[in-house]
């Protein structure tokens, strides 16, 4: 490498040049583990959104007639750049999302191997021969990139929710305009850098930096130019999206949110059921759209869990980035914790009890302490809202049909776990549950070879896997007629 990248930018990133917004406006970054500043970022607007749209879509038509080799050479070199600079990513993802450091580590590394996936994914887009009915014709498809893509994405992991969006999305010959929280711009704008480095071409991957989060919306989605919304966050702005992007029939990807049933029956391994539990629940201090947010013990094992489970979540150390021995980071906001405490509280006037946690953490600020109730029932809020905080309740239930009717009692399917040792049981209750992605025994299900998406209101589409390219396909059927078969 010639030199060090600079990795921090606060300007926005829009046809290869570092740009301020039109006026001037910039917004602030906090660290939440502080409060403190970490920068200050150009706040663009529509006018801006539009521009960057209108590059996209100039890019679009070199970069689409590039061979997937190609494309792929230069998504081959931007994954070896992030893991080169996984160190300093983390830091900055830590610096302004809050997990601790081995968490960002882990989530640059996860980032980028959407990268290198679809690098090799982009190369395996078959078209098809179809048997034809008549004896003249020949049928055919082929896969064409569906154009410019907008891609809206949340702040609780921000590096992996733009990588699994942008890599399928270049791999398949799309270009983009991307739109990061304005809580984490950073690690976004970081992976921008790294991408130029990489040799992606001006235009092709543009970074709206912006607090302006419904003007932005509005015109990613009614622009004719822009083929397909790709967004994750809270269903709330999602259905929002879905309605907007009507009026030009966009094509789109939803990862919306979940309430995932976390479910121990009788016949679980106790070790491994704690073990994956805690895992499942306050991965990112429970701000994952994956994370458990119900736990639902059979009666059998209903003490001996709750005695096990509370014992290790009391253990979690919590913790700013800075501290290498934190397990659990500040939550996004200040609303983040409000959730938290009024789910807490309600269930509280409802008949829950605490087993450990229930209150701020004696850090303060954002950090809240991790935190188990008991005797949770149906009619507490913490059972149809996501929590999305280091919050677990514990549910009893008596036998398998009534685990599933309370599993599957969610507007939300996303992601489900549950814990046996029974073979028949494992199949019968895989198959009966509600949710895009089930882990059997098992409570980190995530990685790029396999589809991540959700059913219900949990939202549309798979990302990573082989399905995740196809998101950024159009289908294009070819029929050739006047075929003749004699020869002429
Ligand atoms: N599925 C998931 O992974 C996630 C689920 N959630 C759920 O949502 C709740 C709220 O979190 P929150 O951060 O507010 O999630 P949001 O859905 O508001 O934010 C996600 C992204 O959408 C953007 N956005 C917000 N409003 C609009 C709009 N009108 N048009 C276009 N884009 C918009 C945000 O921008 P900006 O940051 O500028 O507001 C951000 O980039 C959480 O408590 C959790 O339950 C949240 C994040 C991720
Ligand atoms: O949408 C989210 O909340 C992030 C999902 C993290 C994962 O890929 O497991």
């Amino acid at each position: 490498m010639k030199e060090e990248l600079q990795l921090l930018r606060q300007q926005a990133f829009i046809n290869g040049e570092w740009t301020d917004a039109l006026k001037g406006k910039q917004f602030s970054v906090r660290n939440p583990a502080t409060g403190e500043i970490i920068a200050q970022v150009a706040d663009l607007g529509i006018t801006e959104t539009k521009q960057a749209i209108a590059f996209a879509g100039q890019a679009l038509v070199t970069w689409r007639a590039t061979t997937a080799h190609e494309r792929s050479a230069i998504l081959k070199r931007w994954f070896k750049l992030i893991m080169l600079y996984q160190m300093p990513l983390a830091q900055l993802l830590s610096q302004e999302q809050g997990k601790p450091l081995n968490e960002s580590l882990g989530e640059i590394a996860y980032g980028a191997s959407f990268i290198e996936w679809f690098a090799e994914e982009g190369k395996r887009t078959y078209g098809e021969t179809i048997p034809s009915p008549a004896p003249h014709r020949r049928l055919v498809t082929i896969k064409q990139p569906v154009g410019v893509v907008a891609a809206i994405t949340p702040w609780n992991f921000p590096c992996a929710m733009i990588t699994r969006k942008v890599g399928p999305a270049l791999a398949a010959g799309c270009t983009l305009v991307l739109k990061p929280a304005a809580e984490t711009p950073l690690t976004a704008l970081a992976l921008a850098v790294l991408a130029q480095e990489a040799g992606l071409p001006a235009g092709v991957l543009n970074i709206i930096t912006s607090t302006d989060a419904t003007g932005v919306g509005a015109t990613l989605t009614a622009s004719d130019t822009v083929r397909k919304l790709s967004f994750t966050g809270s269903t709330r702005v999602g259905k929002l999206l879905m309605a907007q992007s009507a009026e030009t029939v966009k094509k789109l990807s939803l990862e919306l949110g979940g309430n995932a049933p976390l479910i121990v029956f009788n016949d679980a391994d106790l070790d491994s059921a704690v073990e994956g539990a805690l895992a499942a629940k306050f991965r990112n201090s429970g701000q994952t759209c994956v994370c458990a947010n119900r736990i639902l013990v059979q009666d059998g094992i209903y003490d001996a869990f709750a005695e096990r489970f509370s014992a290790a979540v009391a253990a979690l150390k919590v913790g700013p980035a800075t501290d290498h021995e934190s397990q659990q980071g500040p939550l996004i906001s200040s609303a983040a914790c409000r959730k938290v405490e009024e789910h807490i509280a309600d269930a509280l006037r409802q008949g829950a009890s605490l087993l450990t946690g229930g209150k701020p953490h004696a850090l303060g600020g954002q950090f809240w302490q991790p935190t188990v109730l008991i005797n949770v029932t149906s009619t507490m809020r913490i059972a149809h809202e996501e929590t999305f905080g280091p919050v677990a309740p514990l549910f009893r239930f008596h036998d398998e049909q009534e685990a599933i009717e309370m599993a599957n009692d969610s507007e939300s399917g996303l992601a489900a776990y549950f814990w046996t040792q029974n073979i028949q049981r494992a199949w019968r209750v895989a198959e009966a549950l509600e949710s895009g992605m089930v882990g059997i025994n098992e409570g980190l299900i995530s990685n790029e070879v396999v589809p991540f998406g959700g059913i219900k209101q949990s939202g549309l589409g798979r990302e990573g896997s082989r399905y995740g390219i196809e998101d950024y396909l159009e289908v294009k059927y070819l029929c050739f007629g006047g075929i003749n078969q004699t020869g002429v």
